[in-house]
């Protein structure tokens, strides 16, 4: 048991958190964290992530995460055959910011090797997208050549948030503070990092309403960068979010179902 807020924290998102400890004490056994700040260190200097983001909002086009995933708990398999390297590569050519890896094996079929992959397939700068709970993972993920990580605010305590974040620009990786409600939002903004996500699914029911991002992007001061994430599959979804100024997107679902994801990207957004 860890001091996780367990009550504030929905079931699905218990199940896997209850997991991730389970997983990070089986991965002890075979990587130290010693060895693992080793690898971490060296490491080429990181691609910035934020940078990247942010270059494309201040000219007012917009800055899309584009993500690479197998499987979600909620829709199951997305795409099949699965080719990282591939994706990664039309991903570039569609005019991706920045790529999103899942490295969840349990609920998203992800694993580290797709992020290594799709990393060196291209040059754009990588989130690994994982349930990160304990400084372990921050290190290995900077091990395995994560530029950025992401922190959900939801299954995080405002200290662990802050201990994580710590870690994280200690060791050249940026972050990704990821909310869903006003609460999560107090948390996040107690950060340094400018990268706040607004994620509309609702993680107790996996309902995604767009309204999550209008209601709370208000919140957010000019020197931090809104990214919507999820549930945006259309063109007119990207209207309605860039004609309130939201420039930041963090896309999955609708580009793993198209046979070209980058060609898609292209379509939806340019
Ligand atoms: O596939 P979508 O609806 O376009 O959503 C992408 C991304 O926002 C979603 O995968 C996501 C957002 N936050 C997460 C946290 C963990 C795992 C996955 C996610």
């Amino acid at each position: 048991m860890t001091d996780r807020h367990l009550d504030k924290t929905p079931t699905i998102l218990r199940k896997i958190v209850d997991r991730k400890w389970e997983e990070i004490d089986e991965r002890k056994r075979k990587i130290s964290i010693g060895d693992l700040k080793a690898m971490a260190g060296d490491q080429p200097p990181a691609r910035g992530f934020a940078d990247a983001l942010r270059h494309r909002v201040e000219q007012r086009t917009p800055a899309v995460i584009a993500e690479i995933k197998k499987a979600s708990p909620s829709k199951g398999i997305l795409r099949d055959p699965f080719v990282p390297e591939a994706i990664a590569e039309s991903y570039e050519k569609g005019g991706a910011a920045c790529l999103s890896v899942l490295t969840d094996k349990d609920f998203f079929q992800g694993h580290e090797d797709f992020l290594r992959a799709a990393r060196n397939a291209c040059s754009l700068p990588v989130i690994r997208k994982d349930f990160m709970v304990a400084p372990y993972q921050v290190y290995e993920s900077r091990a395995i050549g994560a530029d950025c990580i992401l922190l959900i605010a939801a299954c995080l305590t405002r200290d662990q948030m802050q201990e994580l974040e710590g870690i994280a620009h200690e060791i050249g990786l940026d972050v990704l503070v990821e909310v869903h409600d006003g609460e999560e939002l107090d948390d996040a903004l107690t950060l340094s990092t400018p990268l706040v996500g607004i994620n509309n699914r609702n993680l107790h029911t996996f309902d995604v309403s767009l309204d999550t991002t209008f209601d709370l992007h208000e919140r957010i001061s000019s020197e931090r960068l809104t990214i919507t994430e999820s549930g945006i599959m259309t063109r007119a979804d990207v209207e309605t979010m860039t004609d309130c100024g939201i420039y930041g997107f963090l896309v999955g679902e609708s580009f793993m179902r198209s046979e070209d994801p980058g060609m898609k990207l292209r379509e939806m957004f340019f």
